[in-house]
């Protein structure tokens, strides 16, 4: 193996060792007190002073590194009691891996300044982060880069088993779109990466997948490039999706709370993202809980609530929906406010009306979106009536009883339909999730295990990672079954919560039509 490979291969190792603390973490934050990086309390004059250059550790002071098997596995917990709007950690620009930080390296400025007409801001930090990953312990990054996760859930990790486990049209269209797109992306880069005689293992697919799922799910908004930014330890916080009453004109630290996150990936390529983008200041002003501050040279985080001492500190990068959280980052929420059930629609109803598509989609609580209730409405009255009554229904208010009663039982019997077109229902995905827990939880497991009702899918996944062979009794895991499991998983956990979406639609409709009726 060449020296470079050889490099890459003992990182990804020592990654895989770092669950949650190991000596890569120790390591990692010896180095980030050597940069900087602190989490100090402000000092009277209101300014955090770097560590001291002999502390072991950037952190101790309000964070430590912690293990939360349920939230996000690594992650950062409350070292005291911490207050809201609390500034709880500082990396300095100089510790930002973004693809300036990397342009004292001549050959690869160079290099990178002949193809930034051609390529994206995303594909250049990608590259810049594998070319980091090639230099091995030459990289100023390097303590920071071996405790990077070794692989990554997101989307365009999965593979077709994986993708089509999803069982929903729009979701496996996505899953795709993500695959194609990475694979363009990455043989876009090819000849960058190849002047810059990077070693075979870096050239490939694989290890595009890694950086840039690296990228996808790691950087954070930095005002002067819309790649954005890896931030050591600033990365480790774990997120929560913003709470509705979480508003910095309610923080104590609304005045330090001066720019403003947004996506962490290339908006040009990944269009799902413009949703977000496009919100309303104020309501990427209630998303903040850290930026970079100009006046500090430093990326800030604050306590977006107060906190109690061990409790683990969450970031909230933005508003998504569960496969947009799959996309991009890797995983999904149990319970996630912002999640989105799209159903196919008629085209005479999306016509109807002028809301986009991607407005017209069922909510958690299975209630229609509003601009999905008005295009109903519409959809329902006649041709000829639409026009007075436009005014009434974008008001929100109703057209008549029988308009309502009408599109309520077409809204439920159209979600039953879906669901009874679904391969499997509710109950047997939780059925399968058990499975799947008992098959992680057990480094083996017995092969009886496929004799249940989901036997096919079992079968399936049994086939698709050879897995099938005849007198085995014990199927033993590996690290690569196991990761593959991981990702049915979520398949299975994002589907589910699509199905109670539109379970919960039909309840609500003919809880409506009851109510109406009575
Ligand atoms: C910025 S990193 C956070 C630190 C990460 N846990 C680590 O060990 O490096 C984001 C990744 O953490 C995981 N993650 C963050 N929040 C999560 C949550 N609420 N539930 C599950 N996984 C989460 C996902 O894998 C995500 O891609």
């Amino acid at each position: 193996m060449q020296s470079g490979l050889r490099k890459f291969a003992k990182m990804e190792e020592v990654a895989e060792e770092n669950g949650g603390g190991g000596q890569g973490v120790v390591a990692l934050l010896r180095w980030a007190a050597g940069m900087g990086i602190s989490d100090l309390m402000p000092s009277s004059s209101g300014r955090v002073g770097p560590s001291s250059p002999t502390s072991s550790s950037c952190l101790g002071h309000s964070l430590f590194v912690s293990h939360f098997p349920d939230a996000g596995g690594r992650g950062l917990a409350a070292a005291r009691d911490l207050r809201k709007g609390e500034l709880i950690l500082r990396v300095p620009k100089s510790s930002l891996l973004t693809t300036d930080s990397a342009m004292d390296d001549k050959k690869l400025a160079y290099c990178i300044e002949r193809h930034r007409h051609r390529l994206s801001s995303t594909q250049m930090l990608v590259v810049v982060l594998l070319a980091e990953v090639g230099k091995g312990r030459r990289s100023r990054w390097y303590p920071y880069l071996v405790q990077l996760p070794r692989s990554y859930n997101t989307l365009a990790n999965f593979t077709s088993f994986e993708i089509h486990a999803l069982q929903v049209e729009d979701a496996i269209w996505v899953s795709e779109k993500a695959i194609t797109i990475a694979k363009s992306d990455w043989k876009e880069a090819v000849s960058l990466m190849q002047e810059l005689d990077f070693k075979p293992q870096l050239l490939t697919f694989r290890s595009w997948l890694w950086a840039s799922a690296t990228i996808s799910s790691r950087t954070l908004h930095i005002p002067w490039d819309s790649a954005g930014c890896l931030c050591p330890v600033g990365d480790l916080f774990n997120y929560a999706a913003p709470d509705e009453d979480y508003c910095p004109e309610n923080s104590e630290s609304v005045q330090e709370i001066t720019s403003l996150r947004n996506q962490p990936l290339d908006h040009s390529t990944h269009d799902l993202q413009l949703d977000n983008a496009n919100q309303s200041d104020f309501s990427m002003q209630r998303l903040t809980d850290g930026g970079y501050e100009e006046t500090m040279s430093s990326y800030c985080f604050y306590a977006r609530k107060g906190y109690k001492k061990g409790e683990q500190v969450l970031l909230g990068y933005g508003t998504y929906t569960n496969l947009e959280l799959l996309e991009h980052y890797g995983f999904l929420l149990n319970e996630n406010p912002n999640d989105k059930a799209f159903i196919e629609l008629k085209a005479e109803i999306c016509a109807s009306s002028s809301w986009p598509r991607d407005s017209l989609y069922l909510q958690p609580d299975g209630s229609p979106s509003f601009a999905l209730l008005c295009a109903l409405r519409l959809w329902a009255t006649p041709t000829n009536l639409r026009k007075s009554v436009a005014t009434r229904i974008y008001s929100g208010s109703l057209v008549s009883v029988e308009n309502e009663v009408l599109i309520m039982k077409w809204l439920s019997k159209h979600c039953h339909d879906i669901l009874g077109k679904l391969k499997t229902t509710v109950g047997e995905d939780n059925m399968l999730l058990g499975m799947i827990d008992q098959m992680i939880d057990f480094p083996s497991c017995p092969k009886s295990a496929v004799d249940i009702p989901q036997e096919n899918e079992f079968r399936e996944f049994f086939q698709a990672h050879g897995l099938t062979e005849e007198g085995t009794d014990q199927v033993q895991l590996t690290m690569k079954t196991r990761r593959h499991l991981e990702r049915w998983k979520l398949a299975i956990q994002w589907r589910l919560a699509y199905k109670k979406m539109l379970q919960s639609c039909v309840f609500y409709c003919e809880n409506i039509v009851c109510c109406l009726n009575a």
